[in-house]
């Protein structure tokens, strides 16, 4: 099975990662050493994540030990505050110091929403009510292919974009995305979208392929627990493999990358050793079975009893739209 997928832009992206939501200071520096140090060469990151300057510190030491920054694969994102045309270059250059990299290889538009300009992650009006705003796509979009004319990235996506969101900008740019990042595991397989990408040339990778336990909402209502499942944990035992390979080895074998986060050494280097079996189509049609269109990442609140999206009136709000 390959262990890379071709971009647009000619680069070549592992197909499998480490993801960094979520990673503690004091955690996330030893999770990014412990990574390279088994052979990942892709690190999944964004400025929102706010601990990017912690991954810089790691990479850093990796390279003055003789890591090449050509053998290591970065991504990171452009958070909703920063979609206006000014601040985009600026943005992705503040990545880059923080992560102690001359550029990129992945740069994506983490949302398709907008949020107020400025320093304050989420935005929020004297009620605690999210500012927006609306920026349209193709704006941001021209200078994120301005960052690949000045050797800033050699890539650019985009992550959470519906098919309309991505076929717009399919219509009107200059530099194709590279890639989509969005939210698919074996409960929420996401097959029409990841077949409209893969049919434009556009690569798609999984985020929370493990169903993200570690959400901060998680707990917070009663939600389906994947690595749990009574179907992955089966197979599992079947291919002496963990829940967690089951999953990620269902995803790599569609030509999907995943970004498994993890600070644990163990589930680190096991996440990576998905590479020495090969899951029956009989039995991925047993994993397609288990998908229950069910979304960990949204921004959602329970209204009477139902599940409402919260917000959903946000500009470009990407989850109405069936793909
Ligand atoms: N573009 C976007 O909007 C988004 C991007 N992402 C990216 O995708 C990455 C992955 O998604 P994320 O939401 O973090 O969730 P994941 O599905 O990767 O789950 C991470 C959790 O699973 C645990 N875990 C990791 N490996 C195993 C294993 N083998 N067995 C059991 N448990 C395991 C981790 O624990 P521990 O660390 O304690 O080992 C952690 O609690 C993010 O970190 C981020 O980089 C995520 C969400 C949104
Ligand atoms: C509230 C809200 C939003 C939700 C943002 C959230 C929940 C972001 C979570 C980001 C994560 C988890 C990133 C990891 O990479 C949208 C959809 C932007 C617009 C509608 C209102």
């Amino acid at each position: 099975m390959a262990k890379t997928l071709k971009l647009l832009s000619g680069e070549v992206m592992p197909i499998v990662g480490l993801g960094t939501w979520k990673s503690k200071p004091g955690e996330v520096e030893n999770a990014v050493k412990t990574a390279i140090d088994n052979n990942y060469k892709l690190i999944d990151c964004a400025y929102a994540y706010g601990n990017e300057e912690e991954v810089g510190r790691a990479l850093k030491e990796k390279f003055q030990s003789g890591l090449k920054r050509q053998e290591v694969f970065i991504t990171s994102k452009l958070w909703n505050t920063r979609h206006h045309k000014e601040d985009v270059i600026p943005s992705l250059k503040e990545s880059l110091t923080n992560l102690n990299v001359d550029y990129l290889d992945l740069f994506l538009i983490h949302w398709p929403t907008a949020f107020k300009q400025g320093r304050e992650n989420f935005p929020k009006d004297d009620e605690g009510n999210l500012i927006y705003d609306k920026v349209c796509h193709l704006e941001t979009w021209k200078q994120m292919e301005e960052c690949v004319k000045l050797g800033l990235t050699k890539s650019i996506g985009v992550s959470n974009f519906n098919s309309k969101q991505i076929q717009n900008i399919l219509d009107n740019c200059s530099i194709k995305p590279a890639n989509l990042q969005i939210e698919i595991h074996a409960y929420f397989g996401q097959k029409k979208l990841v077949d409209f990408c893969h049919k434009n040339g556009i690569t798609v990778t999984a985020y929370s392929p493990l169903g993200s336990p570690d959400r901060p909402w998680a707990g917070t209502r009663e939600e389906p627990i994947l690595l749990k499942d009574p179907v992955i944990e089966k197979l599992g035992q079947k291919y002496s493999k963990t829940p967690g390979q089951i999953l990620l080895k269902w995803l790599a074998q569609r030509n999907i990358a995943v970004i498994p986060k993890s600070v644990t050494p163990s589930r680190i280097q096991q996440n990576l050793n998905i590479f020495d079996f090969t899951i029956s189509d009989e039995d991925v049609k047993i994993i397609d079975s288990i998908d229950k269109n069910y979304r960990y990442i949204a921004p959602v609140v329970e209204v009477n009893g139902k599940i409402e999206f919260r917000d959903g009136k946000a500009p470009d709000f990407p989850f109405y739209e069936e793909f």
